[in-house]
């Protein structure tokens, strides 16, 4: 099933000309594009093309030059508590739960605001209701995705960055992990960095695509994995690999 969005709501995230310069060397030139209010978004390109660099960029974990408006607010100039305040989460790559502590200790750890939205969290997740007591560091991989995605659910907020969720994931966790982003998506909505491209064409409605820091593709996500020729072009994979 693919998520819809209106086609007359405005963006939630708008990024336009935003530059990134670290230690010298330009890692995004000027980049440009949107995200949707609902629904999934992917953001795609080969490897060291800037992905992450784009994620760390608009939670002001990089030093970054352009404009970020989220919800019709700029936040370009805004450091990162107070982004992650207005509401926007992040799952990074390596999904950071802490090892040694319980799945129910990693959750509170994530608490922000008076009320934690465990009832979300659990309704999507029930796996982490009932594995509470588990060290999170003997949790599977997929399960410690789901649980990276419960920490920032908690929250409630309004929109998630996630960077690459089923990457060293075998072929039937990427399955559980891409049903249960699909559910997260359908409550809030998701810009998500992912190599997996038959996750993408399961997820996305549109895709942005990334080549040496620069914005090469935007446009329907199914239309673009449709056409193998640009895909191959642009990802360097052919769609057959990608079933
Ligand atoms: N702190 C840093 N210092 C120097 N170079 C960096 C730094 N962070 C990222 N880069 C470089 O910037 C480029 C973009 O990196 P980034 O991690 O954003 O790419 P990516 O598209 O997410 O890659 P991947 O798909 O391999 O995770 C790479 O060439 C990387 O080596």
């Amino acid at each position: 099933m693919n998520t819809h969005r209106s086609a007359d709501a405005p963006p939630l995230l708008t990024l336009r000309d935003v530059h990134v310069e670290v230690a010298g060397s330009k890692i995004l030139h000027g980049i440009s594009f949107e995200v949707a209010a609902t629904g999934v978004t992917a953001l795609l390109g080969r490897n060291g093309v800037g992905k992450t660099s784009t994620l760390l960029a608009t939670m002001g974990l990089l030093p970054r030059t352009g404009e970020i408006g989220f919800d019709g607010r700029r936040i370009d100039r805004e450091r990162t508590h107070r982004i992650v305040r207005s509401g926007i989460g992040y799952v990074p790559e390596d999904r950071e739960v802490f090892a040694g502590l319980t799945v129910t200790e990693n959750l509170r750890l994530a608490e922000r605001g008076p009320q934690p939205r465990y009832d979300v969290v659990y309704e999507l997740f029930p796996e982490l209701d009932k594995r509470g007591r588990q060290a999170a560091g003997t949790l599977s991989g997929g399960q410690q995705q789901m649980l990276a995605l419960g920490r920032v659910l908690l929250a409630d907020n309004r929109l998630l960055l996630v960077d690459e969720p089923t990457k060293g994931l075998a072929p039937q966790v990427v399955q559980q992990v891409a049903v249960a982003l699909e559910r997260v998506a359908a409550h809030t909505p998701v810009l998500l960095v992912e190599q997996n491209l038959a996750v993408v064409r399961r997820l996305a409605l549109r895709a942005v695509v990334l080549n040496q820091g620069r914005v090469v593709h935007d446009g329907d996500a199914r239309a673009l994995l449709a056409d193998a020729a640009l895909t191959q072009r642009l990802l360097g994979v052919s769609t057959g690999e990608a079933a």
